[in-house]
């Protein structure tokens, strides 16, 4: 394969920007959130990347990726992945997530690793052919814009803290300002979805939940409903309901949204696949989730139990090719395709346009994205765009981005700079109740 570009250098860095006091079961996200830039060159001189969330120990294992991507032809692309997934076997054993935030959770980083290294290497052969990624995922380009929700959190009141949380920009665009201010009831939360759909055309929402009582995130859906009647509206629990407590709301939001996220997970010996399957027959209302169908077998048990419709398959947890397989499968067998997400950069935002353009079908519900709460910190000359609900997909071969290395190297410092590099959403937490830690079964500020 002498004719083939080889990758000359691969460069991890890792980055900082800012984030809001967001509320969810982990605690409050921190002034901070960190992501890992994976930037390779080739022989042709082109330049790829990809992003991943942060960890110490996913640095680890990109550190000792490198030698094997490095000086790796990139027509063999296949064979340089199968490799990292060879010399991993650990990976296959444990159950990955993306929650870092959620201590109990395994921290192996392998598949966010191995995520932006094929990230990377896809942007490059997409330069190479001339071709975008999209139509590099094996049912091609479907679409050049892929429906995206708003994504609601409850904002903590940055004041109550000593943490260097920014503040909005007053007089502006009013999503820039209230991104940052106190949204502790449904009220407020409305003011952030009207402003939200202002900015972005947003007709679907996501709640995050498992932060009040159930009862005033129901009372948040119904006031969201009642202000956008046409939207889609949903709430994601992360599980920190009983079934019990999930079938009640669920009793009362049925008809009216369509799906829940996640509303019950592991009790009483039950995991939470049986949870869910339980709450599927006693509500009827499809359920999506992120939290126990986040490989192959946690996939194939979901799926032998009839517990879920909607595998939120994050392209940083299964890498972009597994997800886009994933949503091949959705297609084939009745199921809706989605997508989850934690705090990004604009790389990650393109790596999902890439994805939803390319899966197949018509049974996609709108994709996750936190990019919202960053818009404004892009590391790349031109982000993604959301406009009228929808992500559209960059222009150009490969991903469609060129990153702005100045702007890398600042986000950059900016990690270097933190005292605490891995995510941490109790420390936040601590101002608002002393002592707190997390706990899987109880929404975050109910101790
Ligand atoms: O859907 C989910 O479970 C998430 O988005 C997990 C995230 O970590 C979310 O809870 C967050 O960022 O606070
Ligand atoms: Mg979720």
């Amino acid at each position: 394969m002498s004719d083939s570009p080889v990758i000359k250098t691969m460069r991890v860095v890792p980055v900082a920007g800012y984030d809001s006091m967001l509320l969810n079961i982990g605690g409050a996200h921190n002034c901070y959130f960190t992501r890992i830039l994976v930037i390779l060159t080739d022989s042709a001189g082109r330049t790829g990347v990809g992003e991943s969330p942060c960890h110490a120990s996913t640095l680890g294992l990109l550190a000792r990726f490198q030698s094997q991507i490095e000086g790796s032809e990139l027509l063999r692309l296949n064979a340089t992945i199968a490799t990292l997934f060879a010399s991993d076997a650990r990976h296959q054993q444990t159950a990955h997530t993306d929650d870092i935030h959620i201590p109990q959770m395994n921290p192996e980083k392998f598949y966010n690793a191995a995520a932006a290294i094929e990230a990377a290497l896809l942007d490059l052969m997409g330069q190479h052919l001339n071709l975008p990624v999209a139509d590099l995922l094996a049912s091609g380009r479907q679409r050049d814009r892929v429906p995206v929700l708003g994504y609601l959190f409850y904002i903590a009141d940055r004041n109550l803290t000593s943490m260097n949380y920014q503040a909005g920009q007053a007089g502006g665009d009013a999503w820039l300002q209230l991104r940052h201010e106190k949204a502790m009831d449904a009220q407020s939360v409305v003011r952030l979805a009207e402003a939200a759909a202002e900015r972005y055309g947003f007709r679907d929402f996501k709640l995050k939940g498992g932060v009040h009582h159930g009862e005033v995130e129901v009372e948040t859906v119904n006031a969201l409903l009642q202000r956008f009647p046409q939207a889609r509206v949903t709430v994601d629990p992360n599980a920190s309901w009983s079934l019990d407590e999930a079938i009640y709301y669920g009793k009362q939001l049925a008809g009216r949204i369509p799906y829940l996220e996640d509303p019950c997970g592991a009790e009483q010996g039950y995991s939470g696949r049986e949870t869910l399957a339980e709450f599927k027959r006693a509500t009827g209302i499809p359920v999506a989730t992120n939290m126990i169908a986040n490989d192959w077998r946690q996939l194939q048990h979901a799926l032998q139990l009839n517990a879920i419709d909607i595998p939120l398959a994050d392209p940083h947890f299964w890498t972009m090719r597994h997800a886009h397989t994933v949503a091949q499968l959705c297609q084939e067998w009745g199921l809706t395709t989605g997508c989850h997400s934690n705090n990004h950069f604009d790389v990650s935002l393109a790596m999902v346009a890439h994805l939803g353009a390319a899966a197949p079908g018509d049974r996609l519900t709108a994709f996750d994205t936190h990019w919202i709460w960053q818009d404004g910190q892009q590391l790349t000359q031109h982000a993604p765009q959301i406009r009228d609900g929808h992500l559209e997909l960059p222009e150009g071969p490969g991903l469609g981005i060129t990153l702005n290395m100045k702007r890398v190297e600042a986000a950059h410092a900016l990690y270097t700079s933190l005292p605490d590099k891995n995510r941490n959403d109790a420390l936040g937490m601590q101002f608002l109740i002393e002592n707190w830690s997390f706990n899987a079964k109880r929404p975050a500020l109910l101790r």
